[in-house]
């Protein structure tokens, strides 16, 4: 039995690498042209995995991982759905959808096949691609599944620890990169480590009060999923977040084509913490920051002039 991977860029094929080297894994890219990947240069894929542009070559697998970025994945279901239904399918994304407020997994529950699942945690691409341990959530609300999906995903370097808090696993994913953005201009506008270490752990505080306002777990959030992937992306110039908030804070220009997952997320939770009263100070400016609003210096005063408080 096969499993797919459909999302050619740089975390599906470094999946597929992975997983390609335990049996036979099928990638698919839009687009694709020959085992080249143009998101990760230089990997040497293993022979078990068969690199397609046809989507009707998974029709084979009996799992499907969907890595595409997570502003495309709704437009994806919506035109390739009846294809996906009825197999059991795990988000690889890590975002809240601009248009619908939705996670991942909430946007697979839609086609209404097996109870979806999100592998979210922290875990750079180039690093999985190479055999690098790695620990990863699997969060699925069918424990059962969950379980088969964790045996099934892991491998003697990547290790899944499972979880049915699929609100907490997406939530720490997503929000964590709306923190590294901030962490970022925070290091890119010279303001030093000691203010970044402040931003991440009020950063963490505003991750946890969304996410419990949204029935997340508080445990969920101090895994993998949440603290674990933020203290990886606020502290690392692999992540294209942190490196897009760097530019930022510079004031230099950021490659259009690179995947920031946190630019869209920051929108989508600030309008939901409008709109539900939250307290969401970092992710707010983030927004404010990448539509042009305000510019670095006012969203650092705006964060540094806020009332004081207890912690
Ligand atoms: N890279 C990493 O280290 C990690 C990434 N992730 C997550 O994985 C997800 C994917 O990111 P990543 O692989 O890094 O992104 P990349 O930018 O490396 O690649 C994105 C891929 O998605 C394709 N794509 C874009 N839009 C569509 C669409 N509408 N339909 C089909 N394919 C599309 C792109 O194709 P094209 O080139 O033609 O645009 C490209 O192959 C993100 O949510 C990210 O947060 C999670 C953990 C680690
Ligand atoms: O999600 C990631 C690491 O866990 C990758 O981070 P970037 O998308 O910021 O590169």
């Amino acid at each position: 039995m096969k499993i797919a991977i459909l999302g050619s860029g740089a975390f599906g094929a470094a999946l597929a690498a992975a997983l390609g080297r335990e049996g036979p894994v099928v990638l698919w890219g839009r687009g694709q042209a020959g085992r080249e990947i143009r998101r990760l240069p230089g990997l040497v894929l293993p022979e078990t995995v068969t690199v397609t542009a046809d989507l009707a070559e998974t029709d084979s697998a009996d799992l499907l991982l969907l890595s595409v970025p997570m502003q495309a994945l709704g437009r994806f279901v919506a035109d390739h759905g009846a294809r996906l239904a009825s197999r059991p399918l795990v988000a690889c994304c890590k975002g809240v959808d601009l248009t619908t407020g939705l996670g991942p997994v909430e946007i697979l529950e839609t086609l209404g096949g097996p109870a979806p699942a999100v592998l979210t945690g922290p875990s750079f691409a180039a690093d999985i691609a190479i055999g690098l341990p790695t620990a990863l959530t699997l969060a699925c609300r069918d424990d059962m599944l969950g379980a088969h999906l964790q045996a099934r995903l892991s491998t003697p370097v990547l290790r899944l620890y499972r979880s049915t808090d699929v609100m907490g696993a997406e939530l720490g994913g997503a929000l964590k990169n709306v923190m590294a953005i901030a962490a970022g201009v925070v290091i890119g506008a010279g303001l030093g480590d000691s203010a970044r270490a402040a931003l991440m752990t009020r950063g963490y505080a505003e991750m946890l009060r969304f996410a419990l306002a949204r029935s997340a777990r508080a445990e969920t959030l101090a895994g993998l999923s949440g603290f674990g992937d933020l203290v990886l992306t606020c502290t690392s110039s692999q992540s294209r977040n942190f490196s897009f908030g760097l530019s930022l804070g510079r004031g230099e220009s950021f490659d259009p084509a690179t995947t920031v997952e946190g630019a869209a997320t920051a929108r989508a939770v600030a309008r939901i913490g409008r709109t539900q009263a939250l307290d969401l100070p970092v992710s707010t400016a983030v927004a404010a920051l990448v539509d042009g609003r305000i510019t670095v210096t006012e969203a650092i005063q705006s964060l540094l002039s806020r009332p004081l408080k207890q912690e």
